[in-house]
């Protein structure tokens, strides 16, 4: 791997506050993306998967969550290290759109109504490099082309509501890219969007990521998504990475019980599981993730794990280096 990351996450933890109740959303993370590197963040709804992405972007509810520890570093194009939790609100809206590109589930989240698709690209690339409007303009109508949307000099005129899905999705993607940043975070980017779509959008974001060597995470819940655009994945579980490693590894020699589960659950992994499968939630695995705001002292995942022994629930496994660059936060993972 690079030795200078794109991204460098150490020790995160993320916590909401409700009700005087601290719920742990995101636990002693660690997590580095070189160069043109994809990694998969990957597990069930409600493991931490958008509270780790918002805590990287500084997107967290003002007043509610809250990065409590850790280190959080981007390098920037121009190689200069940003300590992003030393940000303030004001600086980190400097990062965004810049440094970090941003593509999520609903491209209408991210559009605006009522302004042209050309002008909403054209914004950034105004702001971030100081461009005057027809030259941002521009350099918008040449983003258009290079995602693959026809007739770009037309469609740039056009409001968001104009559109397909797919191809507003084309468009935030061209949004995300107008100030070539170090970082793309893309959250469930194609879940909303129909099958032979989403196959696309995938090929259109691994195609801009090597040809801009871009750092890439990418949060899904979808086994056959990662297989297809990742080079790693980090398996979260109720706050923590519970396994990781290079995805042909994970895949073929899960270590970890959740993650085996998944695997032994999930249908056979590809191009076509992408096709088929795009939009189907995890496997599920008998019984239920424990409370964020109670979380026990030994592995979170012991109530339903078949591995199961006294040791489990007494203290948190430590992430166990397995070989192959692989990590596993289970004390059985030899016996997985
Ligand atoms: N705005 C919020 N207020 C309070 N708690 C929150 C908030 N957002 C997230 N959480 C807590 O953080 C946990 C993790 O949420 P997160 O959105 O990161 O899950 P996820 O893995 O991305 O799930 P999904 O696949 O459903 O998006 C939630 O279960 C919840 O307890």
């Amino acid at each position: 791997m690079d030795a200078q990351p794109i991204l460098d996450i150490a020790g995160l933890t993320t916590v909401f506050r409700i009700a005087k109740q601290r719920v742990v959303a995101v636990r002693d993370l660690n997590l580095t993306i070189a160069p043109a590197e994809t990694v998969a963040l990957v597990g069930e709804s409600g493991s931490g998967k958008s509270v780790t992405s918002l805590s990287i972007m500084g997107l967290l509810p003002k007043g509610v969550g809250e990065v409590e520890s850790g280190r959080l570093a981007l390098r920037r194009k121009s190689g200069d290290v940003v300590d992003l939790r030393g940000l303030s609100r004001e600086a980190f809206r400097g990062v965004r759109g810049n440094d970090i590109g941003m593509v999520f589930q609903e491209p209408l989240t991210s559009l605006n109504p009522v302004f042209t698709i050309g002008e909403q690209i054209a914004e950034p690339i105004r702001i971030h490099k100081g461009a005057s409007h027809a030259k941002a303009f521009a350099e918008a109508v040449g983003l258009l082309a290079g995602v693959g949307i026809p007739d770009p000099r037309r469609r740039a005129s056009q409001y968001p509501h104009e559109l397909s899905g797919g191809m507003r999705q084309r468009a935030t993607i061209a949004m995300a890219l107008a100030c070539d940043p170090a970082l793309l975070i893309a959250d469930e980017p194609t879940t909303a969007l129909d099958v032979t779509i989403q196959a696309q959008i995938l090929d259109l974001l691994k195609r801009m990521q090597s040809e801009r060597g871009m750092g890439m995470l990418f949060i899904t819940h979808n086994l056959g998504v990662v297989a297809e655009i990742a080079d790693r994945v980090a398996v979260m579980y109720a706050g923590s990475i519970v396994e990781t490693g290079s995805v042909a590894r994970v895949f073929s020699h899960p270590r970890h019980p959740y993650t085996e589960g998944l695997m032994r659950s999930a249908p056979r992994l590809g191009e076509a599981t992408v096709l088929k499968e795009a939009g189907t939630p995890l496997p599920t695995i008998a019984g239920s993730v424990p409370s964020l705001a109670n979380l026990p002292n030994g592995c979170p995942f012991a109530s339903r794990c078949g591995y199961r022994i006294d040791r489990c629930t007494e203290a948190l496994p430590a992430l166990a280096d397995t070989g192959h660059a692989q990590f596993s936060r289970c004390i059985r993972w030899q016996e997985v």
